[in-house]
């Protein structure tokens, strides 16, 4: 029998158990309204209380779904129809349906005449955002691994997994949705116990829409998980794994206390920074944030002391006492943007305002990295660097609708390196390999030994019978197979290893549209190789688009040219004069499209008619006008650039 672990190395296999069963509790509040209004006493909770999880799954397996349940069962949160995923507190998050930033929220639960306090950090399921799952997995001791009952195993189950089992958490699977009609709870259980080694009798099936069995999973983490290994005797240590920016009360640190307790008034001091704080509120997040007199190791929490901007509360940092240093704690690896764009305002007289969103936005948002650039035609701007495509789409987004900011986009980009051959440049940039983010920095062929591109390793779970389908696009897409295995008898995982660039913009539309959405698909990053890259520019009549300049692998360079030149003139409106778009490497120009003339005259339809109206429509005409770019004396609307660049296909 094929596992992808072998049991030895599977401790929560045997399925320890850490606390006695019996019957759970009624829900309860553990709290009066009085108590939470002079602030609860933490210090009921000691060690052997205390469970630290996180629920991982594939996207839209359930997790945001469970947590309401779990937060209902505990009485953190009301049961009513408008409690809908809580713990989704964006506006993004809320109208996309998938959950962005992690969140946590502490849970009182009673089970065998003990109260318990239960710290629960959701998730984001995307791929984008498995940066977030990995710190959320240093503040816990066990996840809850859901997988849907119908779907099965899919990318990010396994891909989430093994973050979990890399930090040796104790998992709990829990097979969701049992409530569909094609659910199959016994099938799904067979695959966890083949690809994870985890038996399938220890699968939980619940269904956390209908509250199915949802208390034995309460049940499962007192019993399965272990207490936080934490010591209060010793001096404060705590982990500062996420942190928000809040524009009144500064930076928001989220906790999790390793050694020691911590109170308002203490002198706390960041050690990476070596700054020194007063500590003005600490706390649990209930989900809400509810100030506490204190909170001792082996609890999660948030902490505000007055830190100005999030650089002062690095996401890994370690927090003690002023003068009782500590041995830091190892921190995270930062986060690896995979994907850049250049961002800059629509006019120029909006730098100011949208430097200002981008500001705040990246505070809350720390795995966003930021250059600033500028360029001829779009003027001063920044570089931003993303961990994915929706990332950067979500970015976009909620600029717009937290900082009402609307901004030009350019075609995003990996990082490709080049290895320089001309002293000169070698000079110029201080070293030999260079990292290039901006694909109007790319240097000549002629002054480099040779170019780089990044590769992933990507893991595909799909219906066996879409297999040729998917392993004919992923050659398409200069994919090398590394690896083919049966996870039952109706689907196969397959690895490939795809230069990343394949894969940013469409591959996983792609993947879904031939496979009628059952493949899913997952990623990670596996360095650099070479490659045979050139820099590609569009035209407009002669003009160079900035927006919409691109590194390509030369054997793609005309598919990529000419489909981005039939979808510019598709988004181009006619205009007064003919527009020749094309796509050129170096001075060869290797696609054309032609837009034909037209003058669209906008008094046409009153003749003779009432001169108000006239009025209007010219007005409306240069209201217009406003939202339009300029190149030569093209007049081009700022969507089309967005629908070529959305668009843009990579076959
Ligand atoms: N029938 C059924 N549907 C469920 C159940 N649990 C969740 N769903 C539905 O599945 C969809 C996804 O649920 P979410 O809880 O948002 O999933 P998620 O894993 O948090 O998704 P991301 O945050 O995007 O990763 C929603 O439409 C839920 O209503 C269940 O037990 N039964």
């Amino acid at each position: 029998m094929w596992a992808l672990v072998g049991r030895a190395l599977a401790p929560w296999a045997a399925g320890a158990r850490h606390a006695a069963a019996s019957e759970p509790r009624a829900a309860c509040r553990l709290f009066s309204a009085a108590e939470l209004k002079e602030k609860p006493d933490m210090s009921r909770f000691p060690v052997e209380d205390i469970r630290n999880f996180s629920i991982i799954a594939h996207v839209d397996h359930g997790k945001s779904t469970l947590a309401d349940r779990l937060l209902e069962l505990t009485g953190t949160i009301d049961k009513t129809k408008k409690n809908k995923q809580v713990l989704d507190k964006l506006q993004v998050e809320r109208e996309r349906g998938i959950t962005v930033k992690a969140q946590t929220a502490s849970l009182f639960y009673s089970f065998g005449g003990k109260q318990y306090l239960l710290n629960l950090i959701d998730t984001p399921g995307h791929v984008d955002f498995s940066y977030e799952v990995s710190r959320s997995l240093s503040a816990c001791q066990g996840v809850l691994l859901v997988v849907d009952a119908n779907e099965g195993i899919q990318a990010q189950t396994v891909a989430n997994f093994f973050l979990a089992f890399e930090a040796q958490l104790s998992v709990i699977p829990v097979i969701n949705k049992i409530d569909l009609k094609n659910a199959d709870p016994e099938r799904v259980g067979k695959q966890i116990e083949k690809v994870f080694d985890i038996p399938s009798e220890e699968c939980i099936k619940i269904s956390a829409k209908l509250g199915t069995n949802v208390d034995s999973v309460l049940q499962a983490v007192i019993e399965r998980i272990p207490p936080p290994k934490v010591h209060r005797e010793n001096p404060l240590k705590a982990l500062v794994f996420d942190s928000t920016f809040d524009q009144y009360r500064g930076v928001i640190a989220n906790i999790a206390l390793f050694d020691g307790v911590v109170s308002k008034g203490d002198k706390i001091v960041s050690a990476h920074t070596k700054k020194a704080y007063e500590v003005n509120e600490v706390g649990i997040l209930n989900p809400n944030e509810q100030p506490t007199h204190k909170l001792y190791a082996g609890q999660v929490g948030f902490l505000i002391a007055g830190m100005k901007d999030v650089t002062e509360a690095q996401i890994g940092d370690t927090l003690h006492l002023h003068n009782h240093p500590v041995e830091p704690l190892p921190g995270f690896k930062s986060a690896k943007p995979m994907v850049f764009a250049g961002v800059y305002p629509i006019d120029q007289s909006e730098y100011n305002n949208l430097k200002s969103a981008i500001e705040k936005l990246t505070l809350n948002d720390s795995s966003v990295t930021v250059h600033r650039d500028s360029s001829l035609a779009l003027g001063a701007g920044w570089r931003l660097g993303f961990l994915g495509l929706l990332h950067m789409e979500v970015f976009n987004q909620r600029l717009e609708q937290e900082y009402n900011a609307s901004v030009i986009l350019t075609t995003p980009t990996v990082p490709y390196k080049a290895v320089l051959s001309s002293a000169k440049l070698i000079k110029e940039y201080k070293e030999k390999e260079i990292t290039i983010i901006n694909p109007a920095q790319f240097p000549e062929k002629s002054k480099v030994t040779e170019y780089l591109e990044p590769v992933v390793l990507g893991t595909v779970i799909t219906p066996t019978e879409y297999t040729g389908k998917i392993m004919a696009l992923c050659q398409a897409r200069r994919a090398i197979q590394k690896n083919m295995t049966f996870i039952d008898e109706n689907r196969v995982m397959l690895k490939y290893l795809f230069p990343l660039n394949e894969i940013v913009v469409d591959f996983y539309d792609s993947l879904k549209s031939l496979s009628s959405g059952y493949a899913s698909f997952d990623y990670e990053d596996a360095g650099y190789q070479a490659a045979e890259l050139v820099k590609m520019d569009i035209l407009l009549n002669g003009n160079m688009v900035e927006e919409l300049v691109t590194v390509v692998h030369r054997e793609k360079a005309y598919t990529v040219g000419k489909s981005i030149c039939e979808r510019l003139k598709e988004s181009l409106p006619r205009q007064l004069y003919e527009i020749a778009i094309q796509a050129a490497v170096g001075s060869k120009v290797i696609a054309r499209e032609t837009v034909k003339a037209y003058r669209k005259n906008v008094l046409a339809k009153c003749y003779g008619g009432d001169i108000t109206r006239k009025m209007k429509l010219l007005k409306r005409q240069s209201e217009g006008k406003k939202k339009l770019r300029k190149i030569g004396n093209i007049e081009i609307p700022k969507d089309a650039f967005i629908k070529v660049l959305k668009t843009q296909p990579n076959k």
